[in-house]
């Protein structure tokens, strides 16, 4: 059998992802490395048990018939293949076609960015329990310390990363599955308040100060800075360095404001508590757009005051994550230990237990206009194709840098 008969005899012997799953109508995600949809198992389909999965299609560059996996396509299939933890989200299934390729993960219903917008915006219930908490972060750190002992950094870890399996599913309910969703970096979206913040613009609310400080080592400590963040905000429900400016990504990773909002929350690091900070790259900016003396009052005590955490587990553990000096950070093995995590209420496999679950499921997003989108891209010829797929935040938009006065709070 010659070469195209074999490929047509590979062609439809290959499972077809649309004859085992009903998923069109059920689009949930869509970012800068795909679309995602809620799949349902066809009846006949015997292959997969009765649940839903997460099908996410990855847009493939199809050049006179080769199939061109973007860069990105290829790092999550390399990656995830590898890895398997009960806490990181699971790829089960690779389906191949001429033109696109799917990957089908188990499904998670809910997320923390979900949870906290529930609580955000309920009168009632406007803290999650801290029996919830310590179970999410417990898990977490779990998922965390698999990735980092296998030297594997996330280093954009935010709520709506961080996955929690819902009712759906008897042995896994409320179990967390961090994920990266890869969210599309959108810019100049309306002033919005936190409250209603849709989890796809890009925020720099979790990026720790060395990075900010435009460091040329991305740590596991950038991690657990981002962790310190989601756990202050699940104590709170507030963003700690929330930051409602959103610039464009400039060239330097450095952001004014958003080193303004963390030294007005935390204080301005002393060189003493940072001994490598004169080494950062941005450190002569530093000096001269930040005078420390405006933050003396500043601390994190101060700042959480009004959510009495002063000598509580939680704040003496939140102060190890939230530590400016990245070597100084407690890693996710030595935060695993700490006693937080073995007092009443003890954490749980199941982060829902005792409780009903009251989040809301997931809202399927409108169909038509990706559509047209993907049928646009594969009449253009491949170079504007190309220039198409690369990320909204690698192209450099006309940003308007205006000289601002020296920051003052
Ligand atoms: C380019 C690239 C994109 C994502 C990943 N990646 N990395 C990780 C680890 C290392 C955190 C486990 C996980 C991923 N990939 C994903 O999490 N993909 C998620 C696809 C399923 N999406 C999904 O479940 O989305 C909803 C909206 C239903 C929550 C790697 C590389």
């Amino acid at each position: 059998m010659i070469g195209r008969e074999f490929i047509a005899e590979l062609e439809n012997k290959r499972e077809k992802v649309e004859n085992l799953f009903n998923f069109e109508k059920f689009k949930v995600g869509s970012g800068t490395y795909g679309q995602v949809f809620q799949a349902f198992p066809k009846t006949k389909n015997k292959l997969f048990p009765k649940k839903s999965y997460a099908l996410k299609l990855i847009e493939c560059i199809d050049h006179k018939q080769n199939m061109i996996l973007s860069m990105s396509a290829c790092r999550e299939i390399a990656l995830l293949r590898e890895l398997k933890h009960e806490n990181l989200i699971q790829l089960n299934r690779i389906f191949t076609d001429q033109r696109k390729v799917w990957l089908l993960f188990d499904y998670c219903e809910h997320d923390i960015w979900q949870i906290l917008t529930y609580h955000r915006k309920s009168e009632t219930d406007k803290f999650p329990s801290k029996g919830l908490v310590k179970s999410l972060m417990f898990q977490m750190f779990q998922g965390i310390s698999y990735l980092h002992n296998n030297w594997i950094l996330h280093r954009d870890l935010k709520p709506a990363n961080i996955l929690v399996v819902g009712e759906g599913s008897k042995i896994e309910r409320g179990r967390v599955k961090i994920g990266d969703m890869g969210f599309a970096r959108l810019f100049n979206s309306p002033l919005k308040t936190f409250v209603d913040i849709d989890p796809v613009v890009v925020t720099f609310w979790y990026r720790a100060p060395e990075l900010l400080l435009d460091t040329k080592h991305y740590t596991k400590a950038i991690d657990i800075w981002a962790i310190g963040c989601i756990f202050a905000e699940l104590l709170s429900t507030k963003p700690l360095f929330y930051n409602e400016e959103e610039k464009l990504e400039t060239s330097t990773p450095y952001n004014r404001e958003q080193l303004h909002k963390i030294f007005t929350t935390m204080g301005f690091p002393k060189i003493e508590e940072w001994h490598n900070l004169k080494a950062m790259p941005c450190y002569e900016r530093l000096t001269k757009d930040f005078a420390s003396a405006a933050y003396e009052k500043r601390s994190l005590a101060a700042t959480l005051s009004k959510y009495k955490l002063q000598n509580t587990s939680e704040f003496r553990l939140l102060e190890k994550f939230l530590t400016m000096d990245p070597t100084k950070r407690i890693t996710a093995e030595e935060a695993l230990k700490d006693s937080y995590f073995y007092e009443e209420p003890l954490p749980n496999a199941d982060a829902f237990y005792g409780m009903k679950i009251p989040y809301p499921p997931r809202k399927y997003l409108p169909n038509e206009e990706n559509n047209n989108r993907t049928q646009h891209q594969q009449q253009l010829p491949p170079r504007q194709q190309q220039q198409q797929n690369i990320p909204l935040q690698q192209i450099p938009l006309p940003g308007i840098v205006k000289q601002e006065p020296r920051i003052q709070p």
